[in-house]
């Protein structure tokens, strides 16, 4: 079957349902999108089309229909559940709760999707994610994104633009502001972040389809669409971030030797909530038989910059040490059990298909077991009893709910 590319123009601004409205138009089928976002919203919304005109392009309005009134704010722990691992989608609400986290100082976990946790940014994101399937995309990249200046009104008041997590999701990507208001949203950047592995001009292909997606607004001087061009090719070759988490990594690291002690546990917790994925301390013997400690961080590329910063803010350290580190991490699912009357978090690791690690969520744990007076230790193989009984053991195959969609 011929490898598809599709070319994301956003050099008007992209936003969730701008880029849904291109993919329609390119031809994805419109019933495919409702069935998947039927399958994530309990059929709560309903997703239409209709042609409008942005100074003087035609173009297809995707407009995502409630059905229900309650607009609910849901964190990031409550999403990744409703989308069970919905394969691309919940990379893409991951890296949402990933750029709110930074810019909030939370961590990802804790984020409360506002506006980008309602129903119609669902439908969005699982949407475009279904029409790149089923117009059978295999490599996407895009150009320079135009970000918008001036400010916006958002639901706690007025935000500069680009709005924070916007800033955040397009660092290492070719920006400008491009116009007034707001162009691109955070639902809009990072779907394309997450897709599209290369910021280029219109790659060589063998052009077959084109799709144009409207934004809301229809300001004078510019046509507010998103475009996608569809054809057979590879685009610079590179492959769309794959829903499992292998990743490029950097491990910074710096031998420290005149720290207090004490200090060490308040550095690691706040570069962990900071972003790193990993950070830990080694004792050495440095030179002239002092007793030291290497600390090692390891973190994507984009947060090499503000990491650093911070190990030399916080320690004493006079050079930190940088190299890229390949790292390819399990797929993990995430499923509730049953422990006495409360539903405690349980992240499944699996690989092709089969279960390799069980872990109920530890900070669960402990606090049921303060709340209950009891051990951990019990608690904790309460837990994987339960998981146990509900199937999730190492080695059995990963239950279909849980499975990430292709
Ligand atoms: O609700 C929150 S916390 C919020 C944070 C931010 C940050 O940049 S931080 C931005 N916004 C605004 O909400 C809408 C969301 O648009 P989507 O298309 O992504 O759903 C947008 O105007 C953002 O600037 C909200
Ligand atoms: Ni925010």
């Amino acid at each position: 079957m011929t490898r598809r590319h599709a070319w994301i123009d956003a050099s008007a601004g992209i936003a969730g349902d701008m880029l849904l409205g291109a993919l329609l138009d390119a031809g994805a089928s419109l019933a495919a999108v409702q069935s998947a976002v039927d399958a994530v919203s309990g059929g709560q919304v309903r997703v239409r089309t209709r042609e409008v005109t942005r100074a003087g392009l035609r173009a297809l309005k995707a407009e995502v229909e409630p059905l229900t009134s309650s607009l609910p704010h849901r964190s990031w722990r409550d999403l990744r559940e409703l989308l069970k691992n919905a394969g691309p989608a919940t990379a893409v609400f991951r890296r949402l709760a990933e750029a709110e986290g930074r810019v909030h100082g939370i961590p990802a976990d804790d984020v409360h999707f506002h506006e980008v946790g309602a129903l119609d940014a669902i439908a969005d994101v699982v949407g475009c994610c279904a029409a790149l399937a089923d117009l059978g995309v295999a490599t996407v990249s895009a150009g320079p994104v135009a970000l918008g200046s001036g400010s916006v009104r958002a639901q706690h008041g007025r935000l500069p633009v680009p709005a924070p997590a916007v800033a955040e999701l397009a660092k290492g990507w070719q920006v400008s502001a491009g116009g007034d208001g707001e162009l691109a949203t955070p639902t809009g950047l990072a779907l394309l972040r997450t897709f599209a592995r290369a910021c280029e001009p219109l790659p060589a292909m063998a052009l077959d389809l084109v799709g144009v997606g409207a934004g809301t607004r229809d300001p004078a001087g510019h046509p507010n669409v998103v475009r996608v061009l569809i054809g057979a090719g590879e685009g610079s070759g590179v492959q769309p971030d794959p829903p499992s988490p292998e990743r490029d990594a950097v491990l910074l690291e710096a031998n420290v030797d005149d720290l207090d002690p004490r200090l060490w546990p308040g550095i690691i917790a706040a570069l962990l909530e900071r972003g790193a994925s990993d950070a830990w301390l080694v004792p050495i013997l440095m030179k002239k038989g002092r007793p030291a400690h290497t600390l090692s961080v390891l973190c994507a590329p984009e947060l090499v910059d503000a990491l650093r910063d911070q190990i030399f803010r916080d320690t004493s350290t006079l050079g930190v040490r940088h190299s890229p580190r390949g790292k390819v991490a399990l797929e993990r699912a995430f499923a509730d059990v049953t422990v006495g009357d409360t539903r405690i978090p349980v992240k499944v690791a699996h690989r092709d298909g089969v279960i390799v690690q069980v872990m109920p969520e530890f900070e669960d744990v402990a606090a049921l077991a303060r709340r209950q007076q009891r051990p951990e230790r019990l608690v904790l193989q309460e837990a994987l009893a339960a998981a146990g009984v509900a199937g999730l053991v190492v080695g059995a195959p990963l239950p279909e709910s849980l499975r990430p969609e292709q």
